[in-house]
């Protein structure tokens, strides 16, 4: 998956109430013949560049019992008239009656599954005979898992990595909270309709999308407060762009000093984990703090001072506070923060420092869990978390009144009184290691510093870690990563002033 591909995602309700009122407009029909031309489209490239053109192409058609798999069934009617030999293969209850028809009629047929000599107890499955198969087994329709032997078809088009165009989503994940409980489809390419959903960018169901294309078949691509209400969950999630990440970052100009840039003040790490401290701080000085103050342990202490020649180690004016990562056992953690409660100022609270919190902080305060320190936050178990990451960040805000960014594979950044939670850009997964979180943490607090607002410097920062992680791709280690900070964020200023270049050519011209 390139970096960005899609913006905002909906939760099923909320696409149904979308659904209901295209329905009133252009028709149910209408909207599945959209559907179904647009995937059939899709189909046709992926023909064209594995087989060199449609016509003698090979194609399965998966089917389950809803309109998912009658959008396939009418996809494969319009690729069989174009000379594909499509099979439709009947995986769950009874297929689209019109759809199945329309597909006999150009010529494809139907088959079960059992018909495609599938072995339960074979080590290795064959490899199905296709060129393309396409997952029109559930779509927003669908519950979480695969029955056998659906989920046998599955690992096997998995394991022989068949070319595989899922239908709306890929069967088997859960389309509001992007879990994968079972066994899902794992799509090369997922073309989904009207509005993308949630499961097209958390992870793990994320991953299991391949490339995401979000067609429009006449939905209205900005719900209303109603739509959304009506679905009960009301989940928006807002996928973060490069563009966009290019405009939150604060450039200096001419006249900015380092109290323009922000001053951030650091107590973090401890005498046993100096590490944390060190890293934190690299992560604030490389991400553009105009001054960074160490205030925290004497071993970190002396370390960034060998390293870090820039950072200030006495007290003074600060423009944000960074705490917690690294304290371990830190006896005056309440005490620390209930003082920096006093001071008013922006505050991350990452990892340790999160089990002293007050009980309700403002929403200028940052927490940065990963999803085991949000569970205990929470008192749940880890997985109450993973299952449901939306959900969870959610709970953290209302529980603490605070922004929560929850790290992980997906990043996710709810604040109060803003009803969409935002994504930052997915990093690859070479982020995931120990210290990726102490830098991230610093970088907040460098942006909250500077004065961004608080969801946005949270969604920035996560942004720009994996902004810059993708462009120096590999096990590049956190301290190293920091350091390419600078590179990464001087491309993005290029972008940004390319972009207001652009803004102020088109107003000249408009
Ligand atoms: N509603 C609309 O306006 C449009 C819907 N479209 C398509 O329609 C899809 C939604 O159709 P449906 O609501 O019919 O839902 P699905 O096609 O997702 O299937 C739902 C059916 O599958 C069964 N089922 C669900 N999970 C199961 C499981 N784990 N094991 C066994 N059976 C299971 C349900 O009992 C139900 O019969 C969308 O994903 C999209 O592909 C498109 O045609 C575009 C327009
Ligand atoms: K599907």
């Amino acid at each position: 998956m390139s970096l960005v591909e899609i913006y905002d995602a909906y939760d099923v309700g909320t696409v149904r109430a979308l659904e209901e009122r295209a329905f009133d407009t252009v028709g149910a029909d209408a909207l599945m013949q959209r559907a179904a031309h647009a995937l059939a489209l899709a189909v046709a490239r992926e023909a064209v560049s594995l087989c060199g053109g449609v016509y003698g192409s090979t194609i399965i058609i998966l089917v389950g019992p809803g309109n998912n798999g009658g959008d396939a069934l009418f996809a494969g009617a319009r690729l069989a008239r174009r000379g594909a030999r499509v099979t439709a293969v009947r995986c769950l209850g009874t297929p689209h009656a019109r759809g199945l028809a329309a597909l006999r009629a150009a010529g494809g047929r139907l088959i079960d599954l059992d018909d495609l000599g599938l072995d339960p107890a074979a080590r290795i499955q064959q490899r199905p005979a296709a060129d393309i198969v396409v997952d029109g087994v559930l779509g927003i329709g669908g519950r979480p898992g695969l029955p056998e032997p659906v989920a046998l078809l599955a690992r096997a088009c998995r394991d022989w990595l068949v070319t595989t165009i899922a239908v709306d989503l890929p069967s088997g994940v859960a389309a509001d909270t992007g879990a994968v409980a079972g066994d899902a489809f794992a799509a090369t390419r997922t073309v989904t309709f009207g509005v993308a959903k949630p499961c097209h960018l958390i992870e793990p169901a994320r991953g299991r999308c391949g490339e995401i294309e979000v067609v429009d078949i006449g939905l209205d691509p900005a719900p209303s407060e109603d739509d959304r209400a009506g679905s009960g969950s009301g989940r928006w999630l807002r996928q973060v762009q490069t563009d966009q990440l290019a405009a939150y970052l604060p450039y200096p100009d001419a006249g900015s000093d380092k109290y323009a840039r922000g001053v951030v003040g650091i107590d973090t790490g401890s005498d046993t984990y100096p590490g944390a401290g060190v890293l934190s701080t690299y992560g604030a000085v490389h991400s553009g703090a105009g001054m960074v103050r160490y205030l925290g342990a004497d071993v970190p202490r002396a370390l960034i001072r060998e390293r870090l020649p820039n950072v200030v180690f006495s007290p003074g004016r600060v423009q944000a506070h960074l705490v917690g990562s690294g304290w371990g056992d830190r006896p005056d953690g309440a005490a620390v923060l209930a003082r920096l409660l006093g001071d008013g100022l922006p505050t991350v609270v990452d990892a340790d420092g999160l089990g002293h919190l007050p009980a309700r902080v403002p929403a200028t305060w940052l927490l940065t869990p990963h999803a085991g320190e949000l569970a205990r936050l929470l008192g749940e178990d880890r997985s109450w978390v993973t299952e449901d990451p939306v959900r969870a960040v959610r709970a953290g805000v209302e529980k603490t009144g605070a922004t929560v960014l929850l790290k992980g594979a997906t990043q996710l950044v709810c604040t109060p009184d803003q009803p969409w939670i935002d994504v930052a850009l997915p990093g690859p997964a070479w982020t995931a290691q120990a210290g990726s979180g102490d830098v991230l943490a610093g970088i907040c607090a460098t942006l909250l510093a500077a004065g961004v607002r608080t969801p946005r410097a949270a969604a920035a920062a996560a942004s720009l870690q994996a902004y810059a992680a993708h462009r120096n791709p590999g096990p590049v280690p956190p301290q190293r990563l920091a350091e390419l900070m600078p590179a990464a964020i001087a491309r993005l200023q290029s972008r940004r002033t390319r972009q207001l270049d652009e803004i102020r050519r088109s107003e000249w011209t408009g």
